[in-house]
């Protein structure tokens, strides 16, 4: 080995030990060390932020490393320490997860609303009962993309009864101080000759799974807002306390009652708002913390097992829900419940919350109602469904999913990779 890559290496393990001290004793002597990959690819700031050294991520730091580097599955450092779950190291860190927009609006303002739904360059997504207007993606045939049409292409649908518009929000631009404003917009018309006028090689995706899993993160992401909200519409047409007619505002995040003296309009009623259901759910360890627990439900494809999940009741704290549904779901008693981290799940629109949670007891009793099959595997076993070696013997939960997060964060945790 090359003096040089003896010292690089010397570095990386510096920073993967959060050995801080050493690290600025050899940035004092060599300084172009401070951006360099190693051979994995992963910089000085991405092995302390992986190994959660706050010290050490602040000594390169203060140094002038550059954030943007990226390991070769395109993470930056500010991803990793996301991903492994170091906050106090994410805060330290520009991550495309924590950047708070710091873009403003107001979605009672009409003025400025018809402003950007006229703008050349605005954003709209087309819906037809919740299915979006997709086309097949670029690069794989299996990926397909949101269509994201002009203002021009929807003109006729813009001011339509027959059309729902729900404002998405504003992309900051780069380049000049723009803001690029989305749109979501679903019609009542016949979608055969509305594809036939604007693109006929889109079609509008009709399945909500497993299709959805073929959009890109990003794309997911918009469709995970526009689809809630509009299923939200689309189930509460009248009002939920009285059953009167309503009109919709805040830009679509509104249904007001048209009936005077409604009891909905007076004080705050959460019916007037779209809904959010959360919903916990836990990777259940093994006393021994050498095992989980995972569940089959009938509807998973062949193969598949998953973290148990359940809606949170009226009157519950997180934790007793995770309680109540690993007992309800495998008979197992739980004990600590750890909270991970969170996930908007459109179908309709559920709020996932993601947990560990470790087992006091461990004959497992499946419900039958509710999952087909609960087993404990063992980490090897989710290593190898993980890695879908041959010798697999479960399929694990999409790369989408949270669950498979939760895994995967298991996995990591305890092989120290
Ligand atoms: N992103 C992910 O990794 C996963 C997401 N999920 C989502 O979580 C949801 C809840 O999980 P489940 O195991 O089905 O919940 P669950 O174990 O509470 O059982 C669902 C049943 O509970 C009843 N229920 C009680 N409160 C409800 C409410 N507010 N809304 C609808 N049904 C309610 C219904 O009868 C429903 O069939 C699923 O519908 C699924 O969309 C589930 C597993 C993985
Ligand atoms: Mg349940
Ligand atoms: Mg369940
Ligand atoms: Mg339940
Ligand atoms: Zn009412």
């Amino acid at each position: 080995m090359s003096v040089r890559a003896e010292l690089l290496e010397r570095f990386l393990d510096a920073a993967s030990r959060g050995d801080e001290e050493a690290l600025s004793l050899m940035l004092s002597q060599s300084r172009e060390l401070l951006d360099q990959r190693g051979e994995q690819g992963w910089s000085a700031l991405m092995l302390a932020a992986r190994n959660g050294h706050y010290d050490a991520a602040r000594v390169l730091l203060s140094n002038g490393c550059d954030t943007s580097v990226t390991n070769r599955s395109g993470q930056t450092a500010g991803d990793v320490a996301l991903f492994w779950g170091h906050r106090h190291i994410v805060r330290l860190l520009p991550s495309r997860d924590t950047e708070d927009p710091d873009i403003h609006f107001n979605r009672d303002d009409g003025e400025w609303l018809a402003a950007r739904r006229a703008s050349p360059e605005t954003v709209f997504l087309l819906f037809h009962a919740l299915s979006p207007l997709v086309r097949s993606g670029a690069e794989h045939e299996e990926q397909i993309q949101l269509c994201k049409l002009g203002s021009a292409a929807v003109q006729e649908l813009l001011g339509s009864s027959r059309t729902l518009e729900v404002f998405l929000g504003v992309e900051k631009q780069q380049e000049d101080d723009g803001m690029l404003a989305w749109f979501a917009l679903s019609t009542e018309d016949d979608p055969t000759q509305l594809l036939k006028d604007k693109d006929p090689s889109s079609f509008f995706l009709q399945e909500a799974m497993p299709g959805l899993l073929r959009l890109s993160d990003d794309d997911a992401g918009v469709l995970a807002q526009a689809r809630s909200v509009l299923a939200w519409h689309s189930r509460y047409r009248f009002c939920p306390t009285c059953g009167g007619d309503t009109k919709v505002e805040e830009a679509g995040y509104k249904r007001t009652c048209l009936r005077a003296g409604c009891r909905s309009l007076q004080g705050v009623h959460n019916t007037c708002y779209p809904r959010v259901d959360p919903v916990v759910i836990m990777l259940v360890l093994h006393p021994d913390g050498k095992q989980c627990m995972l569940g089959r439900k009938k509807i998973f494809p062949p193969g598949m097992f998953s973290c148990l999940a359940g809606f949170v009741e009226p009157g519950e704290t997180l934790e007793a829900a995770v309680r109540r549904e690993v007992q309800e779901e495998s008979g197992v008693q739980v004990g600590p419940v750890q909270y991970l981290s969170s996930q908007a799940w459109p179908m309709p629109s559920c709020l996932m919350i993601g947990c560990h949670c470790v087992a006091v007891t461990t004959d497992i009793k499946a419900d039958q109602n509710e999952i087909e099959e609960a087993r404990w595997f063992t980490r090897q076993q989710v290593m190898d469904a993980l890695v879908k070696d041959k010798r697999a013997v479960f399929i694990m939960p999409p790369r989408q999913a949270i669950a498979h997060y939760l895994l995967k964060h298991w996995v990591g945790c305890n092989a120290n990779l």
